[in-house]
């Protein structure tokens, strides 16, 4: 069985069908991309998938089970984590606070717990802040600990995203276009450090992406939306030399 089985899934607004009849299939441990013109549909389907839309049909299951109707926070909670095409970080608090809300929000202890400062409140927050230490490691942002997150440069503000998307400990991470505005370089050790997290994690990742090199580099499998319709899913060969998806997306960019 699929982890992350999307079926016929839809949504209208108004007289706009902006994703129609999506269907996506991911196994534990895929990387897959998700591309298409401005306007596509893409943010949507993520939007669909963590919860902040209600798809107007279709379904959407982890492990077997709906997640549609679901809170954010609920999906997340089951295993779904995203970043935003639009950093949103937390930008006055510090690069390691940023991810120990993130931890916070999975904390064992309760509200009673924190306010009362039981004893697993002390173990919890020290177990928070190695955890969120060896993440910021992974990210190479260890050395950023104490700095405010606004004051990073834009490239590691987005892989403080990541990080903190990690931090809730998804099975299922969803990218919205995480190099954007990265140099090449950047986008360079970006892909090199989303494969080894999809490696060391044993993660399932699926990103939306306007930079090909990244896209065609790092997914394996690519799922091309257009007006809204899926309209070829494949390998990065088989999506590079495909007629529709060059006519309708690529163009030149593909020969
Ligand atoms: N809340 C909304 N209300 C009305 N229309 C919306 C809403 N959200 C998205 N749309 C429309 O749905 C369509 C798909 O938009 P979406 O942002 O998903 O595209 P996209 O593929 O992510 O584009 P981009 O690459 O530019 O980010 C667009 O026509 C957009 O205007």
């Amino acid at each position: 069985m699929a982890l992350l089985s999307v079926n016929n899934l839809s949504i209208s607004f108004g007289g706009l069908k902006a994703v129609s009849d999506l269907n996506l299939s991911l196994e534990q441990g895929d990387l897959a991309g998700l591309i298409g013109p401005n306007g596509a549909g893409k943010t949507t389907a993520f939007n669909m998938l963590t919860g902040v839309y209600l798809p107007t049909s279709g379904d959407i299951l982890l492990d077997g089970k709906s997640l549609v109707g679901l809170k954010p926070y609920q999906i997340n909670h089951r295993g779904v984590a995203r970043t935003f095409q639009n950093i949103r970080l937390f930008s006055d608090l510090t690069v390691i606070d940023n991810l120990k809300i993130a931890y916070h929000s999975h904390a064992k202890y309760g509200l009673l717990g924190a306010i009362a400062r039981l004893p697993g409140f002390y173990s919890g927050e020290k177990e928070m802040h190695d955890k969120s230490m060896e993440l910021l490691k992974i990210f190479k942002l260890d050395n950023k600990a104490e700095e405010l997150a606004k004051n990073l440069p834009y490239g590691e503000q987005r892989r403080l995203e990541i990080a903190r998307a990690m931090a809730t400990q998804p099975r299922v991470l969803l990218l919205d276009e995480p190099a954007a505005g990265m140099n090449p370089q950047e986008t360079h050790d970006l892909m090199e450090l989303i494969r080894w997290i999809r490696h060391e994690f044993g993660l399932t990742i699926l990103l939306i992406e306007h930079d090909m090199s990244l896209v065609m580099g790092v997914c394996e499998k690519i799922y091309v939306l257009d007006y809204g319709q899926i309209i070829a899913v494949g390998t990065p060969d088989d999506i590079r030399n495909n007629p529709r998806v060059i006519e309708a997306y690529l163009g030149e960019e593909a020969s």
